[in-house]
């Protein structure tokens, strides 16, 4: 047994200066939309009643947020929740029904025309799930293309384009044709294209849906990559849990065009706000979400001087590997300040129970299950563009933990943000 066994901390948190603020947004389509935030009785109506009444649909209702800085920020949720209402609200792709939009301060509802493109071009850039790239244009010329509509000149658009095109994996293929490009290959030139334009912020409509599941990985793969590399904050719209647990720095939870939690994928998964959350999460592999700090016991006399070392930051998963391996209990060290310890019972708790965590609604719900049982939605289906074609069963086998293996070996890896893959539920949400 070694003492100075150690798992690392994972990536350090984002700074928390809002790059986007909203706050009390809705979006309602229909007559007379705009009545329906300021009436109390109106608002507080369940979608089918808002229609039937009303005729209108709230696909954003009063909805509070800050985008931080750095951050990757999910917008989840079953189809027809609002995610895409609300993150083209953002840039006014859709107008807002009430409420308001700052970024870095600045209020987006009274951007005139000129700087509200200027707002899309330069500094929220959007990358969709079906990019509309130019056919006849080669890869080298679809990425610059962002560039050239800013009136940026020829020679350094295509040396800023050729960076970027190497940047997400695609040299060698400049002077391809779209058609000429597999699936996962147009979408990296997507991503080129907006990353090309060095938006402050990339808004991701669920751009990966459409992909096939191995293909999909590595973009996902690819965004982690770029946000470690380059910690550009990004909002990503998906309605994949495992996609959202494994991008998101934080993820707001949405039903019905609300919010109905937002927190960090361990809140999320450790803490359900409500029995709907609860449902949503119930296939996650807790001890691959959460973290050692919410599992851990104080020190016994002794404990607190010897023994293995693991990070409160590192994933229960990990912990139980080196606890395994090193067959005794582990200190939680903060900085260099013992805070507690895991033992094989404290860690086999969490996933046993189900109740670690630490939040007041985490409790209760019996093993982890195996049920293909999601929560229900409103069936109302999308209006926009992003497209309806969406997988039904998204793989990530719990085998693929970063840290298994290299605990074993004594010397267990950092978990880092993003490596975490929980399995997908087995049937995902929109597939009932
Ligand atoms: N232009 C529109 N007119 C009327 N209703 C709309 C319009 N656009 C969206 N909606 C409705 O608003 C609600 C939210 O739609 P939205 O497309 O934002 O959901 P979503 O969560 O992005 O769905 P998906 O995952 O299927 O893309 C849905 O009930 C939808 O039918």
């Amino acid at each position: 047994m070694t003492s100075t066994t150690q798992v690392a901390a994972s990536a350090t948190p984002p700074a928390s200066t809002p790059v986007f603020s909203v706050d009390g947004l809705w979006k309602v389509f229909g007559p007379k939309a705009g009545q329906i935030p300021g009436d109390p009785e109106l608002a507080a109506l369940a979608p089918a009643e808002l229609r039937a009444r009303t005729g209108c649909t709230a696909a954003v209702r009063d909805v509070s947020f800050d985008v931080r800085k750095g951050e990757v920020f999910v917008v989840m949720g079953l189809s027809g929740s609002g995610k895409s209402t609300l993150v083209r609200c953002l840039t006014r792709l859709i107008e807002p029904t009430s409420g308001t939009i700052a970024i870095d301060g600045e209020d987006v509802r009274a951007m005139d025309k000129g700087r509200l493109r200027e707002l899309r071009r330069h500094r929220a850039a959007m990358v969709f799930q079906h990019f509309g790239l130019l056919p006849h244009r080669s890869v080298l010329d679809n990425v610059a293309y962002g560039l050239e509509i800013q009136g940026v000149g020829r020679s350094e658009r295509r040396a800023r384009a050729a960076e970027v095109v190497a940047k997400v994996g695609l040299d060698g293929m400049e002077q391809r044709r779209p058609a000429q490009l597999s699936g996962g290959q147009r979408q990296r030139v997507g991503l080129a294209r907006a990353l090309a334009v060095d938006p402050e912020v990339l808004l991701f409509d669920e751009p990966f849906s459409a992909l096939d599941p191995l293909i999909r990985r590595d973009m996902q793969d690819e965004v982690v990559r770029l946000h470690q590399e380059e910690g550009r904050t990004m909002v990503f719209i998906t309605h994949d849990l495992s996609e959202a647990l494994k991008l998101g720095d934080r993820i707001a939870l949405m039903r019905d065009g609300r919010v109905v939690q937002l927190g960090t994928p361990e809140e999320i998964v450790g803490s359900p706000a409500d029995d709907y959350v609860r449902e949503f999460v119930r296939d996650v592999p807790r001890e691959q979400v959460l973290t050692v700090g919410s599992a851990m016991r104080p020190a016994a006399d002794g404990e607190a001087s010897a023994g293995p070392v693991v990070s409160p930051a590192a994933t229960v998963s990990e912990a139980i590997d080196l606890v395994a391996a090193e067959g005794a209990p582990a200190r939680v060290v903060d900085g260099d300040r013992c805070v507690g310890v895991v033992d094989a019972d404290t860690l086999l708790g969490v996933v046993a129970k189900g109740d670690a965590g630490g939040g007041p609604s985490a409790g209760g719900r019996g093993p982890v299950a195996q049920s293909t049982a999601h929560p229900d939605t409103d069936g109302d289906g999308p209006s926009h563009d992003s497209g309806t074609d969406l997988p039904t069963t998204v793989p990530g086998p719990a085998s693929d933990s970063p840290a298994t293996g290299a605990a074993q070996a004594g010397t267990a890896a950092p978990r880092e943000r993003g490596e975490a893959q929980p399995p997908a539920p087995r049937t995902s949400p929109e597939g009932v």
